[in-house]
């Protein structure tokens, strides 16, 4: 018996305000790993159809609590996914309902699924105005689709060409930059109100572009936005940790079954739902900032959405030992590989978590 007394860590139960639960097998194989250590999240629309209008948002919706174990009270806050023929009042009744927390912009082309998306902003304006004007926010994958443009150029470049036009054109649209893996992301966010935020994943702050490319193609590390290199990645830590409200954790923990990313075209994802909080409390720790974690996981985005923070708390020990983690989980007989920060976790989510 350790004589030295173990570190603890209790904060509100966090929020996951950007998150892949998929369908099928996937979805009752990875939701109950969301549903242990978060209260809400976000829920991306990016199934094939999309979840495109309100009606199948509530369906989407029923999938999903019927995947959680029994009396998880885990919250599916669901999205529509914007398409050029999106009706802005089924958008409307959506929010009015309670149903719909966000309406989700992919440029055309630009990841997974995404092929629904939007060519041109300029045609979903009329939907964007009334997003305006009754308060529901946008979730934007920012990055340009342009081939022309160099791959890790293209959320910088979408910032100047679609984000910062439609910031000015529309100031009362609340937006969400998602997941956002350049220091140009984090200017930007600085440089705006309130009514802009933007969420930062848990393997943005643990990798850079090496981790992809050095010493061999590793698909467990691709997804997009890509990960650019080292400067950036400090520049998103220095944001996750500053206490800067506009900031708040959206993991984009995004499952593909291994087939799909160990290929000669492999998917973009990755899967880090059960170890994104152990993984947090490991980088916060490194950036001596661990009374702000509970900003970043907690607070900020609720803030942002309008929502009150969770009541329940969750607690994370800091073990002496490495705590063992599973490399992979399995779904309908397939494997799904979960994030390995490459380096040892010492914290674990503490097993009464209410
Ligand atoms: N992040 C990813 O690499 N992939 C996401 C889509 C997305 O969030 O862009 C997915 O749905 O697999
Ligand atoms: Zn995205
Ligand atoms: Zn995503």
């Amino acid at each position: 018996m350790s004589l030295v007394p173990m570190k603890t860590l209790t904060i509100r139960k966090p929020d996951d305000w950007h998150l892949h639960l998929r369908d099928g097998a996937v979805l009752k194989a990875v939701a109950p790993h969301s549903a242990a250590h978060f209260g809400r999240a976000i829920i991306m629309p990016n199934l094939v159809p999309p979840v495109a209008t309100a009606r199948d948002a509530a369906a989407y919706r029923e999938r999903i609590l019927a995947a959680l174990p029994a009396g998880s009270g885990f919250q599916p806050l669901m999205t529509l996914y914007l398409t050029e023929t999106t009706q802005a009042d089924d958008v409307e009744s959506a929010f009015a309902d309670g149903l719909v927390h966000a309406v989700k912009l992919y440029p055309a082309g630009a990841t997974t699924n995404s092929q629904s998306g939007v060519r041109d902003v300029g045609k979903v304006m009329p939907v964007l105005e009334r997003m305006a004007h009754i308060g529901l926010p946008l979730c934007v994958h920012g990055e340009v689709t342009d081939p022309a443009i160099d791959i890790f150029d293209r959320e910088a470049v979408f910032i100047d060409r679609v984000l910062a036009p439609l910031r000015q054109r529309l100031p009362e649209l609340k937006i969400v930059m998602e997941h956002i893996t350049t220091k140009d992301g984090v200017e930007f966010a600085r440089a705006q109100d309130e009514r802009l935020g933007a969420t930062i994943t848990t393997h943005h702050l643990i990798i850079n572009r090496n981790a992809i490319l050095a010493g061999g193609i590793r698909p467990h590390y691709y997804c997009l936005p890509v990960a650019k290199r080292e400067t950036h990645r400090q520049a998103l830590r220095q944001a996750a940790t500053s206490g800067d409200k506009r900031f708040f954790l959206g993991t984009d923990s995004a499952p593909h079954v291994d087939k799909l990313k160990e290929t000669a075209c492999g998917c973009a994802g990755i899967f880090t739902a059960p170890n994104t909080m152990a993984c947090l409390a490991h980088v916060f720790e490194e950036e001596e900032a661990l009374d702000r974690l509970e900003g970043f996981t907690s607070l900020h985005g609720p803030s942002f959405y309008g929502l009150p923070a969770n009541e329940q708390r969750l607690t994370l020990e800091r073990q002496d030992m490495p705590v063992e983690m599973p490399r992979s989980i399995e779904a309908d007989g397939e494997t799904i590989t979960v994030f390995d920060p490459m380096f040892p976790i010492h914290w674990k989510v503490a097993e009464n978590a209410s």
